[in-house]
């Protein structure tokens, strides 16, 4: 999976490349990342990127001619990747857009700055608008780190156990059960006693009734469009026989 950032201030990436697990992907070669300048593709001697909106208003707006020589750049290197767009007015990104973003060649984010890119960029260079929630922010980069992080855990052989990527809550669009770790009392507080028994199969049966209790009650939307099967029914039903009780 190759990803490559289109921004203005390239220097964000520097520390979001060199730690933890993304760090370990370019390191193994399980990914590659880098970034481009659009600033770089910028004509003049300011290599101007912005300039005022037509129809006047306030703000400025990203100039197509660097936007589009930025990326026809890059796509010519990797004419497979695809080209996204960080924006409010994207779709809104979750896990399962997730686990298809990670199914590409190849990623090229175009994070915008000002009051967004000139509207001849989405129409022409972009595959995919993505949003990461309902709210704005001041550029794109913010939006493409989360993207990134997101999808390179996603990747085949980036996270330690095969299964850990597969087994995570929204794999199964449920919520994460409790975890615990050492000391088995803290402050006074004592670890669930089936984590300390080393029935496997308890253990199991009482991660996932976590999971869909805690779901139920955090997050009741996620289990409206999921089919629940018997097991889970009983489970949700023994639990709120107790809760009606
Ligand atoms: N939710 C998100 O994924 C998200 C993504 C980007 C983003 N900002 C960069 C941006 C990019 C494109 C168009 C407009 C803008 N904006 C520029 C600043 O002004 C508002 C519009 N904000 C939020």
């Amino acid at each position: 999976m190759n990803f490559v950032v289109l921004t203005i201030f390239p220097e964000m990436f520097i520390p979001f490349w060199e730690h933890g697990i993304i760090k370990r992907a370019v390191d193994r070669s399980k990914i590659s990342a880098s970034t481009v300048n659009i600033r770089d593709f910028a004509e003049g001697r300011h290599h101007t990127t912005d300039d005022r909106p037509y129809g006047g208003g306030c703000g400025m707006v990203m100039k197509p001619e660097p936007l589009a020589a930025s990326i026809r750049a890059v796509k010519k290197k990797q004419p497979c990747s695809r080209t996204v767009l960080l924006t409010p007015q994207g779709r809104v990104f979750n896990q399962k857009i997730a686990r298809t973003l990670a199914l590409s060649e190849g990623l090229i984010f175009v994070c915008g700055r000002y009051e967004g890119v000139d509207e001849r960029i989405c129409d022409s260079f972009i595959d995919d608008e993505i949003s990461i929630g309902d709210y704005v922010l001041t550029g794109g980069e913010v939006a493409a780190m989360v993207i990134i992080d997101a999808v390179t855990r996603l990747i085949p052989g980036v996270l330690g156990g095969a299964d850990s990527a597969e087994k995570d809550s929204f794999s199964e669009d449920l919520l994460e059960h409790a975890h615990y770790t050492r000391p088995r009392t803290f402050e006074g507080t004592e670890v669930p006693e089936v984590l300390l028994s080393g029935n496997h199969k308890e253990i199991e049966k009482w991660r996932l009734e976590m999971s869909l209790i805690r779901t139920f009650l955090k997050r009741p939307d996620l289990l409206k469009n999921r089919p629940v099967n018997t097991q889970e029914m009983e489970i949700l039903e023994k639990w709120c026989l107790d809760i009606r009780k």
